[in-house]
C-alpha cells in the first residue's frame, strides 16, 4: 500500500510553562544608604524576559499582605505573612566574602511553596527559581512529576540563612536535601560562585549544567562535552537579576526553537541588558522586536528540543553561531533614547558596581 505524508504547516509551537518562586522586595544599599527599592525575585526577572519574548506561562508565587508592586501574574497572598525582603549590600563583598560582589540578607520571609500550591495539571516545562528557601524538596519532586522538563536555579536549593541577621550562605548541593532529584532535572544553572558548592563532573552526568561567569559569559557542561558561550558588552550599573534574566533568555530561546548554544547566547544577551539598569529592567520595544526577528530567522534552521526526547537536544555549536551572536549584538545598536531606562525610584544616577567596558 502506498502512503503519503501530508506536509504540516509551519507554526510557532505553544508550550505550557510553570514558574515557581516567590516575588520579593529588594532593597539595594551602598555606603550605608538605600540606593533603590525594587520588585525582586528570580520569578519576577524571568517573567519579565518571558513576557518580552512572548512566552506564556503560569506562575506560582507567594507574597505577604504588604506586597507593594503591580505584577501581571497575581501571586498567592498570605494575609498572616509579610513579603520576603532582601537587603543587598554592595560594599561588604570585598571584606568578609572576598569572592562575592554583594552580601545578601533575607530580612523578611514569606511562606514556603508547598506541593499542594502547585496546579493540578501537566506542563511542558517548569522552572524552580526560589530565592528565599521557599522551594521545598517535596515541591521540586511534584514539579518533576507534573512537568516534562524542569530547569532549576541552584540558588533555590543551596541557600541557607543566618539565624540572627539572615545573611545568605551556601551549603553543598549534596547536603541540600535535593540531591536525589537531580537525575530528574533537565538543566541546572549556577553562578560561578555557586558552582563551587557542587561537583560539576558528577552532576553533568545527569543533567545539563550551565555556569554563568558575569561579564565573561557562561559555560555549558553536558555528559559528553562542554562549551564556552561568548558574552555581550554592557555598562553595568546593577548586577541584580543578571542570572535570572540569563535563565529567562536561555529558556525563552529554547522555547523559540534555538539549539542550546544559540539559546545560551540569548541568555547572555538578556543578562547583559539587565546589568545596565537598576532593578527589574525595562526593555525598549524596538530592541525587543529586533531580537525577536533575529531569533525567528535563526530558528528556521533548527527544531525545538521540547518536541522530542533527550536525543533531539543539540549541544553542538551549529554553523552560523558566530554570525547569530554578531546579529544579536547589533540589536543593541538601536537609538538609545528609550533604552536602558532605570525604573526604580531615585536610582537613575547610581552605579552600584564599577562599570565594565561596554561594547
Ligand atoms: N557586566 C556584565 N557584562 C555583560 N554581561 C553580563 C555582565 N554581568 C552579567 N552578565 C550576563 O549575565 C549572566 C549572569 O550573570 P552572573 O553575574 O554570572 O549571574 P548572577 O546574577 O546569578 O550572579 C552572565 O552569564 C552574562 O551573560
Ligand atoms: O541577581 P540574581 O542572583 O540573578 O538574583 C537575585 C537573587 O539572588 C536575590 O535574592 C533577589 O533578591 C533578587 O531579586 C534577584 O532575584
Amino acid at each position: 500500500m502506498v502512503t503519503t505524508t501530508i506536509p504540516q504547516p509551519q507554526t510557532t509551537p505553544i508550550h505550557s510553562a510553570l514558574i515557581v518562586g516567590n516575588y520579593c522586595h529588594d532593597v539595594l544599599l551602598q555606603g550605608g544608604a538605600v540606593v533603590a527599592e525594587t520588585l525582586g525575585g528570580a520569578a519576577s526577572f524571568i517573567s519579565n524576559v518571558f513576557t518580552a519574548l512572548s512566552v506564556s506561562f503560569h506562575l506560582t508565587s507567594k507574597v505577604g499582605f504588604d506586597f507593594k508592586y503591580p505584577v501581571n501574574h497575581d501571586p498567592i497572598v498570605i494575609p498572616s505573612s509579610k513579603t520576603t525582603v532582601f537587603h543587598a549590600y554592595f560594599d561588604q563583598g570585598h571584606t568578609e566574602n572576598a569572592h562575592q560582589d554583594r552580601v545578601l540578607k533575607r530580612v523578611e520571609v514569606c511562606d514556603p511553596i508547598n506541593p499542594s500550591d502547585l496546579p493540578d495539571k501537566r506542563f511542558d516545562f517548569g522552572m524552580a527559581v526560589g530565592v528565599g528557601g521557599e522551594i521545598l524538596p517535596g515541591t521540586l519532586e511534584k514539579m518533576v512529576e507534573i512537568c516534562d522538563a524542569v530547569f532549576v536555579d541552584i540558588q533555590a536549593l543551596i541557600r541557607s540563612f543566618d539565624k540572627n541577621d539572615g545573611t545568605v550562605k551556601l551549603v553543598g548541593l549534596k547536603e541540600s536535601g535535593f540531591y536525589h532529584l537531580l537525575p530528574r532535572v533537565k538543566f541546572l544553572k549556577a553562578s560561578s560562585e555557586e558552582a563551587l558548592f557542587m561537583d560539576v563532573e558528577e552532576v553533568r552526568q545527569w543533567c545539563c549544567v550551565v555556569v554563568t561567569h558575569g561579564k565573561d559569559g557562561c559555560e555549558v557542561f553536558w555528559k559528553d562535552g562542554e562549551m564556552k558561550i561568548e558574552p555581550f558588552g554592557a555598562n553595568q550599573v546593577d548586577p541584580t537579576g543578571a542570572g535570572d534574566s540569563f535563565l529567562g533568555g536561555l529558556v525563552g530561546g529554547l522555547v523559540h526553537g534555538l539549539v542550546v548554544p544559540d539559546a545560551a547566547l540569548l541568555g547572555n544577551l538578556f543578562g547583559s541588558l539587565t546589568v545596565g539598569q537598576i532593578g527589574l529592567p525595562k526593555f525598549d520595544l524596538r530592541l525587543l522586536q529586533r531580537i525577536k526577528d533575529e531569533v525567528q530567522r535563526r530558528k528556521l534552521h533548527n527544531t525545538c528540543w521540547f518536541e522530542g526526547g533527550d536525543d533531539s537536544m543539540s549541544f553542538t555549536k551549529p554553523d552560523g553561531h558566530d554570525e547569530f551572536r554578531a546579529s544579536l549584538a547589533s540589536t543593541k545598536l538601536v537609538p538609545t533614547c528609550l533604552r536602558d531606562v532605570p525604573r526604580s525610584p531615585g536610582s537613575v544616577e547610581q552605579v552600584i558596581r564599577p562599570p565594565c567596558n561596554g561594547q
